[in-house]
């Protein structure tokens, strides 16, 4: 993939079916999970995507053999680890790509006592801090250096020990850290105010099909009991749940009718509502979504009349990765809404973008932005356009497809990160998109 920007041209109403790719924030999980057990592990509906690629490849270094069966099936076995890779410069350069390499760090802490951190890569959406992942750490029994020059922690212990502790902030990746590196710790680690994601319960589940005893998996108490060794498993991700959420939007907002299948509707939570709220259409058929075309679509207000506010929580509450989408759709709705960004601090800037495009936004601070539905009464022009992060990358590509004329996004890679073959599966239900 050597291009790097879209060239679509707006206008095209879609139709047809579109499966969902296998979740990326689990996958992350999921795939660092294999580096705790010396034995084969198995895993399958793999997203295709940038940011797991590198995964798998940075486990391939630092020694875990890698079959790839398919583009979505893989067998992983880390039987013969290469410690010392770890503090290379390799390593330190492919690992801060991604945000997910974070997680290797607590299933390396469980079975070899020994892990290293570099500044971790991902969205650029604001400060994501590690003090949740580190603080957890060290209450079982990790100590840290970090290396102020390098951006490095080194972390270390000579045994975990399972402990009560309450998290400062429901981390996702963090929860995931603590509980792989608690899986293998000696006593009971119960992990309080702990995320709860489908994501988590995902990974906890295939742990404990490892030999691994979690109980109060979807909840925010998680209580390990530490076991000496896993053994493998074979898994398979849930489908994307944030790639379903952007469908929805791009169904409604380029009036198109699209049937998103294998939904796995029983763990979207609260997104289809949310959507709903916006006033778009869906049917649930069997786990199928239906999206009907619309050529309309109206914003709820809250029951005593006041204008309605969308805002991330951490599930089961709203998930902030959906908030650009939603942002962009309300655009076209009629009515208004205030879209509320609580966790990052700089995930709405590509404000600027959409309004350049003829939206009416007012970007009332980092975190806030109103949107006052145009009701379609015109279109948004195409422009060229720069995707900063990979949900806003998104959101201008649904923008464009909507658009009037022909828009340029550049940084696709952006997009590339998280979204499998995105042009490739848009055009075949009509979209106009171009890699160039
Ligand atoms: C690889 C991966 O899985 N990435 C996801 C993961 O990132 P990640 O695990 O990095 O995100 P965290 O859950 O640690 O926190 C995200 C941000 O929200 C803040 N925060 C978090 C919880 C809270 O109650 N209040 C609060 O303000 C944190 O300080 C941080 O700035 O979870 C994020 C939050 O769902 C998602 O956007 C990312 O897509
Ligand atoms: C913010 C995201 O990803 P990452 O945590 O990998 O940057 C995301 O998936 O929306």
């Amino acid at each position: 993939m050597s291009s790097n920007a879209f060239e679509v041209r707006g206008g095209n109403r879609l139709k047809g079916e579109i499966i969902p790719q296998g979740a990326k924030n689990e996958a992350l999980q999921i795939i660092s999970a294999v580096l705790l057990t010396p034995e084969k592990v198995t895993i399958s509906n793999i997203p295709d995507i940038v940011d797991v690629n590198l995964l798998i490849e940075l486990l391939g270094e630092i020694g875990v053999k890698i079959n790839r069966i398919s583009r979505d099936k893989c067998e992983f076995q880390a039987d013969n680890i290469d410690i010392p890779y770890l503090q290379s410069a390799e390593f330190k350069k492919k690992s801060g790509r991604l945000r997910g390499s974070v997680m290797i760090a607590g299933p390396l802490l469980a079975r070899f006592g020994k892990a290293y951190i570099p500044k971790p890569g991902g969205d650029k959406i604001g400060r994501r801090r590690l003090d949740t992942h580190i603080i957890g750490f060290e209450k079982l029994g990790v100590k840290f250096v970090y290396d102020n020059d390098d951006n490095y922690f080194r972390l270390e212990t000579d045994g975990l020990k399972g402990t009560f502790m309450l998290l400062d902030e429901p981390s996702v990746t963090g929860t995931a850290n603590i509980l792989m590196a608690a899986v293998m710790a000696s006593g009971t680690t119960t992990i309080y105010n702990a995320a709860c994601e489908p994501y988590l319960q995902q990974l906890s589940k295939m742990l404990n099909r490892m030999g691994a005893k979690i109980s109060g998996i979807g909840s925010n108490m998680l209580i390990i009991e530490g076991v000496t060794s896993l053994k493998g498993t074979e898994h398979a991700m849930l489908p994307d749940m944030i790639e379903i959420g952007s469908f929805i939007g791009l169904a409604a907002m380029t009036q198109s009718e699209i049937t998103i299948k294998n939904a796995g509707i029983e763990n979207l939570g609260i997104i289809p509502e949310k959507f709903q709220q916006l006033g778009i259409q869906m049917e649930f058929r069997g786990d199928d979504i239906y999206i009907p075309q619309q050529d309309s679509y109206e914003i709820q207000t809250f029951i005593d009349g006041s204008i309605l506010t969308i805002s991330d929580h951490p599930w089961p509450g709203f998930t902030p990765d959906l908030l650009s989408i939603v942002l962009v759709v309300a655009t076209q709705a009629k009515g208004s809404v205030m879209i509320h960004q609580k966790m990052f601090e700089s995930r709405l800037f590509f404000v600027d973008k959409l309004i350049d495009m003829g939206a009416q936004i007012i970007l009332c601070d980092p975190h806030r932005a109103a949107v006052i539905g145009l009701g379609r009464q015109h279109k948004l022009r195409g422009i060229t356009m720069s995707s900063p992060d990979i949900r806003a990358g998104v959101s201008l590509l649904i923008a464009a497809l909507s658009a009037e004329g022909k828009s340029t996004i550049h940084n696709i890679d952006q997009i590339d990160r998280g979204y499998q073959y995105i042009d490739a599966r848009l055009t075949a239900l009509g979209a106009d998109i171009k890699r160039i």
